[in-house]
């Protein structure tokens, strides 16, 4: 079976206080969770890591540097998130790709660089409004995935998470049928180009306005293996019913 993760991407929301939430998240996790990750602000990766060392939630970054090292001013390595601990890292997320110019190579380069520093990277693609409505979202979703996702995947190195932009903080949600069938065509392309043990053991995640209220329906898809959650990651108090919902289902 494959893993089940919820993962909470808190963007660019949080300070120190916000820690009390992990914590709040922790003693509220149902019995047998899924795989937890929370990617808060980088400032708290620190923190995050101490804060939930002894429960079942683990911690991821929202990027990370394509290099190693070097003069790369205001950047943080894939080295540098591995040494507070955190086990996992965003990259290839449509904010970055949009606002940074994140090319397809530049996210595979990250993920890349995640792997080597013994991370998991959450590789983000997903398509833009113009592209559903020009019926190219399966095209945009190939070329995403030919070209962001590194050769070296495993079947436990990596997760794949689909967050079409124009779900992302609108509160319009695919319909299920829509997020079935993006998400079988991605696990088709996995099987394709990494064989069917690899292929079908990545974990897929869906993301763009995941909510307590739509979320065991999103989770009846069968290559949805879990969430990657913005706004109601937030607070333990929304995301802890996504956590059950995915749990149950
Ligand atoms: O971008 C997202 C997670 O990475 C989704 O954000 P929302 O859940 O706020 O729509």
């Amino acid at each position: 079976m494959r893993r089940k993760i919820a993962a909470g991407n808190w963007k660019m929301n949080g300070t120190s206080a916000a820690l009390a939430e992990l914590a709040a998240m922790a003693a509220d996790l149902p019995k047998e969770p899924p795989k937890v990750v929370i990617c808060p602000p980088a400032p708290l990766l620190f923190r995050a890591v101490e804060a939930t060392r002894t429960t079942g939630i683990s911690i991821g970054a929202q990027d990370c540097h394509m290099q190693a090292s070097g003069a790369f001013t205001g950047d943080i390595s894939a080295e540098m998130v591995a040494d507070t601990g955190a086990a996992y890292v965003i990259v290839g997320h449509s904010e970055r790709r949009d606002a940074h110019e994140e090319t397809n190579a530049d996210v595979r380069n990250k993920a890349e660089a995640a792997h080597a520093a013994g991370l998991t990277p959450i590789i983000c693609i997903g398509e833009a409004l113009e592209d559903r409505e020009a019926n190219n979202t399966l095209d945009i979703i190939g070329g995403q995935l030919a070209g962001s996702l590194p050769d070296d995947v495993s079947a436990s190195n990596t997760v794949v998470a689909y967050e079409p932009i124009w779900a992302i903080g609108t509160g319009k949600v695919p319909s299920l049928e829509q997020i079935v069938e993006v998400h079988d065509y991605i696990r088709a392309e996995l099987v394709h180009r990494y064989g069917n043990t690899i292929g079908n053991a990545v974990p897929l995640l869906y993301g763009g306005s995941v909510k307590a209220d739509n979320a065991a329906l999103i989770f009846e898809a069968e290559n949805v293996d879990g969430a990657l959650v913005g706004g109601a990651s937030l607070k333990a108090a929304d995301f802890i019913p996504i956590v059950a919902a995915l749990a149950k289902s």
